[in-house]
């Protein structure tokens, strides 16, 4: 089975210590750090803004993959590719002019990713496909972290893993909410490459994360 790039969310790092957490995951393996930014309103929770990924910036070279879930969203997206985001992902739902705003930050350099709730069907890719660079499904609903898998969810990572493939280019299929080790195989089984863990990574305390990072590729220890 494909191993697959594991992106940590920080959601579920200790705050007090985050310059070090992003530390400590990148030591233990992580592959890009997960940025779950919260505006309150389009979901209810509040999290980081810009200054908080800037000062986390000197503390891993991997891509920074940043999730917003703020609405609207086209306001924040300069900010952040500022601060030091590589790939933002944004969702339909956050903004009226969707093909825009992945112009926008592909015009800033960045990756730029669509992020598809449980409820939303995969055919809003159909016009966006050619503008993206991955493509985010999300196995929970969106707002926190420790939720459990939707299992729905699947078949739709199965039917854009087909609409990826069909372009004949390289995009991202990333998963996120609830994977660990049990949900993980099946989210590569659907076609996914990339894993948002946030419980998953940093059960246990620092000491684990590179054995829960390793398990959640597949290579057990
Ligand atoms: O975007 C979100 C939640 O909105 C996620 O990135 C979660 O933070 C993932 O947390 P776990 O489900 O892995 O604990
Ligand atoms: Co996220």
């Amino acid at each position: 089975m494909t191993t697959p790039l594991i992106a940590p969310s920080i959601l579920s790092a200790d705050f007090a210590k985050l310059g070090e957490e992003v530390r400590a995951i990148d030591t233990a393996g992580a592959d890009w750090v997960h940025v779950d930014v919260m505006d309150g309103h389009f979901v209810p929770n509040l999290t980081i803004g810009p200054a908080v990924v800037k000062a986390l910036r000197p503390h891993s070279d991997k891509p920074f993959d940043v999730h917003l879930m703020v609405s609207p969203v086209d306001l924040w997206l300069e900010a952040f590719a500022e601060a030091g985001a590589d790939h933002i992902t944004i969702h339909p739902e956050a903004g009226p002019h969707t093909h825009r705003t992945l112009q926008t930050i592909r015009s800033l350099g960045k990756k730029a990713g669509v992020v598809i709730n449980p409820g939303t069907p995969e055919n809003v890719l159909e016009y966006l496909i050619d503008m993206v660079d991955l493509v985010l499904v999300m196995s929970v609903n969106p707002g926190f972290g420790g939720q459990s898998f939707i299992d729905s969810q699947l078949r739709k990572i199965e039917a854009i893993r087909t609409m990826i493939d069909a372009t004949g280019r390289d995009i991202f299929l990333e998963v996120d909410g609830g994977v660990d080790v049990n949900t993980a195989p099946r989210c590569i089984a659907a076609g996914a490459d990339v894993l948002v863990a946030g419980s998953a990574t940093f059960k246990g305390g620092p000491d684990r994360y590179a054995a829960n990072i390793a398990a959640l590729k597949g290579k057990t220890g």
